[in-house]
């Protein structure tokens, strides 16, 4: 095993007691060090089971799990949890304990001095966008969906695990929240770079959080497992092709961030200028609209000269709301923000919600047709290298046989 490797997956199987088939079957996976690994498939396929056997929630009944070069089953429960952080749908917060004693609850189990694990539990909140000072003393009922599921996070990072298994974390809460929750977490994991193992139902989440993807099918057999761009160009066979759906050229528009757009400067004022100064800055700067701002700089509406009449005598509630969107928005999610507002535009904004600048719809769709441009290089290249194959190669149905042995897939690093 390569240093590389974080978690490895030796034909590892489950079979449930009194079931005639086993739920997972001989699954062998690499997983490297701070890479994103999801795993997709069908309800039922075994993604929870393959999990769950990483941590040992499940007991294999078949193979090997190796977690950074150590044997699972050889690791104490402690010293297992310590190693690895766990999330899931239902945050599994204990109802009756603070946010602080309900992310303190590992460092506690692993014995740390009380005034440690109260430094850890204000840094983790500060991490996850909770203020220490108005969370720290909450119950989780008196906290929003989205809340819960960042103290869930927070608690699977108490000990600073290098594992993270997260079972449909965002599954529970409504779209826009998941998708601030989504970026949250990918700017996280730049900073902190684990080693994560994620399972969804949600293709398109699949493919905007995942380094790779495993496609399972029933019994947890990898019918593919490679980056998204890949996967979305080559499915590995009809059954991929089809869980990956209609629109996959649509879906590559989830591979993209905000931030790899070109981004253009609004004119900005401030809540507190006066309408008659607004209206000489439209003038003289020949812009079709400008930016309100407040006083930390997170935007507000767009005013055009109509909006403004002499009645006014200040700038509150004129012009329409501002879109805003995050570097790491997908340009899918971007350009449905813009769809849905009434100006071609969003702006992007930064963790605080202060303004970065902006992208147009123009700079999207320039984006979005360089992307395909590069793809359809890419392909010509490819074509242009392969050989068409003489003699019909070994079978590969995406858990990749050899000659009816199933080799580890371990197909490129973490991107
Ligand atoms: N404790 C159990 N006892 C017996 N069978 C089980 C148990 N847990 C899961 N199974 C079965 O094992 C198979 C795999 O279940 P698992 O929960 O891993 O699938 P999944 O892909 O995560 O499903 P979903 O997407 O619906 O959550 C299913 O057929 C399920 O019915």
């Amino acid at each position: 095993m390569t240093d590389d490797v974080m978690i490895d997956l030796q034909q590892v199987s489950k079979s449930y007691r009194g079931q005639k088939a086993p739920a997972v079957e001989n699954v062998s996976m690499r997983i490297h060090r701070g890479e994103i690994v999801v795993l997709v498939g069908p309800s039922g396929c075994g993604k929870t089971t393959t999990m769950k056997m990483i941590n040992r929630l499940i007991e294999p009944t078949g193979g090997r799990i190796l977690v950074d070069g150590a044997d699972v089953t050889a690791l104490d429960a402690t010293e297992l949890r310590r190693r690895i952080g766990y999330v899931i749908q239902q945050v599994g917060l204990f109802p009756h304990m603070s946010v602080a004693t309900n992310v303190g609850l590992v460092p506690k189990m692993l014995g740390w001095d009380r005034r440690r694990i109260e430094d850890r539990v204000d840094e983790l909140l500060d991490l996850v966008g909770l203020d220490p000072a108005q969370y720290r003393h909450r119950l989780p009922r008196q906290l929003s969906g989205g809340q819960q599921q960042r103290v869930g996070v927070a608690r699977a990072l108490a000990a600073d695990p290098p594992v993270m298994l997260m079972d449909e974390p965002f599954g529970a809460t409504d779209p826009l929240t998941r998708e601030k929750l989504q970026n949250e977490f990918l700017r996280l994991q730049e900073k902190l770079q684990k080693t994560i193992v994620f399972v969804t139902h949600d293709f398109d989440e699949a493919i905007k959080m995942g380094s790779r993807i495993a496609v399972l099918g029933e019994r947890s057999r990898i019918r593919q497992f490679d980056t998204p761009e890949h996967l979305l160009a080559n499915p590995a066979d009809e059954t991929v092709a089809r869980f990956i759906g209609a629109g996959a050229s649509l879906k590559q528009l989830n591979l993209r961030k905000v931030e790899a757009v070109d981004q253009e400067d609004a004119e900005l004022v401030r809540l507190d200028e006066s309408p008659a100064s607004v209206l000489n800055r439209l003038e003289t700067s020949g812009e079709w609209a400008v930016l309100t701002t407040d006083a930390e700089r997170r935007p507000q509406r767009w005013i055009t000269p109509s909006d403004l009449t002499p009645r006014h005598d200040n700038l509150d509630g004129v012009g329409i709301a501002a879109t805003t969107v995050e570097p790491q928005t997908t340009l899918h999610d971007a350009l449905d923000a813009m769809l849905g507002s009434s100006c071609g535009s969003a702006v992007v904004v930064d963790e605080a919600g202060r303004y970065r600048g902006i992208v147009s719809i123009e700079s999207l769709m320039k984006a979005i047709s360089d992307m395909r441009e590069a793809e359809r290089n890419h392909n010509r290249a490819v074509a242009d290298i392969v050989p068409a194959p003489v003699v019909p190669a070994a079978r590969t149905d995406g858990d990749r046989t050899v000659n009816g042995v199933q080799v580890p897939l371990d197909g490129g690093g973490p991107r």
